[in-house]
């Protein structure tokens, strides 16, 4: 444990000294209570012998001792570590019933194990489907998060109804799994109810060691308490204990992993100034998922200090893994990624103290952001979502321009730009690019007619290098790869200027042929128009809508909705809370009946456990055994109702919780369409009623 892979590897001294502090006030917690059944078992036999002498002098001798132990456990508590239930409590409680009686304790040992078993298994199930849980909303919760994060491709592709399916679908899996997860629920509390069994064997026992075997009643009666309480220890201590060791396994398998590449490895060969010039020689890769492919074959390329090269070619030819394998130099991606914070903090990330101003001016981007009404200081959102794609570009080589980089390597950064945010961004990196080494990745080949070099890669392959006008010039059987690839894209930018069919309009009959088949009644209003989700873009035309506004209420599996103002709506009725509960009446009062005799029996119980100690100090032999043996009976009929109790109560309400769950997840789903409404889902009301 100590040692060089034990638990405590990375314990230094002082952790080491809390913890043995810690473990001496454990022993002295764990004390607690056997000293107080010590003490009690002396207090009934004394009780039980008693005449006229026993007096205010026994019982204030009696509290005396009590007060002892209990400035004793509070001092040792106060320095413990706070486990539910310490190892150390644990260990204590057999041996104080075997201290006390060790003929009761041997017999009753295995009844203790009776309810650990049980316990230590279902536990573990419930751990499993806990985790099988937890993997299944993840999935749910994953697809609400895309479905969200790209609120605005889910509309224009009128994915509202398969979005919502699929995460129906995973919802029910949830529910069929929480049904399991209540039913074992109650399968692990009802079995709890073994402690009864116990009690039930340990009084009649006990009652045959008292008359029979003249042993003492005080200490049978607390040994038989212990043996119970120590089981239930047990079981409180064993999830903690399996948790700690889990927790810590992972936690060590983190902290020993070995990265294949280490960022903070100081071996190596640390450039002391970095020219700019680039050199590859014969290289050939290949993916580790894919060995077998060859992305890169044989590549030779040589970049001079300061110069431009362009790389094209087809999609999936190399030029992007190019690129990666140069990376750390300056990079500007097709989607640049800004961090949620301020455009200023975007430009220097990296690099504090720069020239933020001058960077952003080199970059074509100090005039868009001067104009925003908080400047630099404007926060740009999550990855930047306020900011359009080519205002984001021109951030992203503001802030590659700040750490003054001597290779620039911009990837595809006009790529889905419209012509002016590409003349701008082009201007900006045709004017950073001046005196640094530079790679470009351009699928729109007029943006690289002027470098140096341009490169053609096909499957990995170089097939052509040269300046544009000399590969414009290769004229083999029809063209070179370049040649076409210029003239196909001529002809294609042809075709697109001159068609009519534009964007918005292919997308709205995209959207008109789904509505007039959508089975949702939100589908058939949720038009490109009138859609509130549509709102930031088109103000326009959201505003026209904006006073009459459709909100939805889930009722028995069928969905209503109805025009309501914008403005007000009426918190609904407690009576109508009640009849939108009516599915889930019945098994809310079977919950609550199985909570209810549960509860009932708890007196019960106690009343049982007092008539036992009373049982004990009878002094006739036959009328002990036999008020005993009730006794017994009576606990063991509190066994199985409890049992039953239990799995009503847990099977009931975990069918009622995950309806709920499902019911509240999959208005949740209808409910995001609408960022505007802000209606409050009925559904939870109905968790509150069923929350108390
Ligand atoms: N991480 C990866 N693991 C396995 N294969 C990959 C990985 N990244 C890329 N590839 C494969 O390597 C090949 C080259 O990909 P690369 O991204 O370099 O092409 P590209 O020319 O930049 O394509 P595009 O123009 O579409 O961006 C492709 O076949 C791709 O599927």
């Amino acid at each position: 444990m100590g040692g060089k892979c034990g638990l405590f590897q990375y314990a230094d001294g002082i952790d080491k000294l809390l913890m043995l502090l810690g473990s001496l006030g454990s022993i002295g917690d764990g004390l607690m209570t056997p000293l107080n059944m010590i003490i009690l078992s002396s207090l009934i036999d004394d009780f039980g012998t008693a005449d006229d002498s026993f007096s205010n002098k026994i019982v204030d001798e009696y509290a005396l001792k009590l007060l002892y132990a209990a400035v004793g456990v509070g001092v040792s508590a106060f320095i413990d570590s706070h486990l539910p239930s310490s190892p150390v409590s644990i260990r204590l409680w057999p041996d104080c019933s075997f201290f006390l009686s060790w003929r009761l304790a041997l017999v009753s040992f295995p009844f203790s194990l009776g309810f650990v078993i049980p316990g230590v298994a279902f536990g573990s199930l419930l751990m499993k489907l806990a985790m099988k849980m937890k993997d299944t909303y993840g999935i749910a919760g994953s697809i609400v998060e895309q479905a969200i994060s790209s609120i605005q491709t889910v509309y224009s592709y009128v994915g509202e109804s398969q979005t919502v399916s699929r995460c129906s679908r995973a919802l029910e899996e949830c529910m069929k799994l929480g049904l399991r997860q209540g039913f074992t629920k109650g399968l692990l509390i009802g079995s709890m109810g073994m402690v009864y069994v116990a009690w039930s064997f340990e009084s009649w026992a006990g009652s045959l060691l008292v008359a029979n075997r003249g042993e003492s009643r005080g200490r049978v009666f607390i040994s038989a308490v212990s043996l119970v309480l120590g089981g239930l220890s047990c079981i409180a201590a064993l999830p903690n204990l399996s948790i700690m060791i889990e927790a810590a396994s992972k936690i060590f398998e983190l902290i020993n992993r070995t990265p294949e590449i280490d960022s903070e490895d100081t071996k190596g060969r640390v450039l002391a100034y970095v020219r700019g010039d680039i050199e590859f020689k014969e290289v050939t890769l290949s993916y580790p998922s894919i060995p077998e492919v060859q992305v890169l074959q044989n590549i030779c390329l040589k970049v001079k200090s300061g110069k431009t090269v362009g790389i094209v070619g087809g999609s999936g030819s190399g030029k992007s893994t190019i690129i990666s394998l140069l990376e750390r130099l300056g990079l500007v991606n097709q989607e640049p990624a800004l961090f949620a914070t301020s455009i200023k903090e975007n430009i220097l990330f990296g690099n504090e103290g720069a020239m933020v101003v001058e960077a952003a001016k080199a970059s074509n981007a100090h005039e868009f952001i001067v104009s925003l009404p908080n400047g630099y200081n404007t926060h740009v959102g999550q990855l930047g979502f306020q900011l359009s794609g080519g205002q984001k570009q021109r951030i992203a080589i503001a802030r590659a321009l700040i750490k003054d980089p001597r290779i620039l390597l911009p990837d595809e950064a006009t790529s889905a730009l419209d012509a002016e945010s590409e003349r701008l961004v082009q201007d900006a990196i045709d004017q950073v690019s001046q005196g640094r080494t530079t790679i470009f990745i351009a699928h729109r080949l007029t943006t690289i007619r002027k470098v140096d070099k341009i490169i053609v890669l096909q499957s990995g392959i170089i097939v052509e290098t040269g300046f544009h006008d000399k590969l414009m010039q290769i004229n083999e059987g029809g063209g070179g790869v370049y040649f076409n690839m210029v003239k196909l894209q001529q002809s294609t930018s042809r075709n697109t200027t001159d068609s009519p069919y534009h964007y918005k309009e292919a997308t709205s009959y995209l959207r008109g042929q789904y509505d007039n088949t959508s089975k949702f009644p939100f589908f058939a209003r949720s038009s490109w128009q009138n859609s509130p989700g549509n709102t930031p873009f088109s103000p326009a035309i959201s505003t026209s809508y904006a006073p009459s506004i459709q909100t939805y209420s889930f009722c028995d599996g069928d969905y209503e909705y109805s025009e309501i103002s914008n403005s007000t709506h009426q918190r609904p009725s407690t009576w109508h809370l009640f009849h939108m509960n009516a599915p889930e009446w019945n098994r809310a009062l079977l919950g609550c009946l199985g909570a209810a005799i549960f509860g009932a029996l708890q007196p019960a119980f106690a009343f049982c456990l007092g008539s036992v100690v009373s049982t004990y100090l009878i002094n006739d032999s036959s009328k002990l055994k036999s008020e005993a043996k009730l006794y017994s009976l009576m606990f063991l009929t509190i066994d199985i109702i409890s049992f039953f109790a239990n799995l009503i109560q847990h099977y009931n309400f975990a069918v009622m919780g995950e309806r709920l769950i499902r019911d509240c997840g999959y208005q949740q789903m209808l409910t995001w369409y609408d960022p505007l409404l802000e209606i409050e889902c009925p559904c939870s009301f109905r968790f509150l009623l069923v929350l108390p």
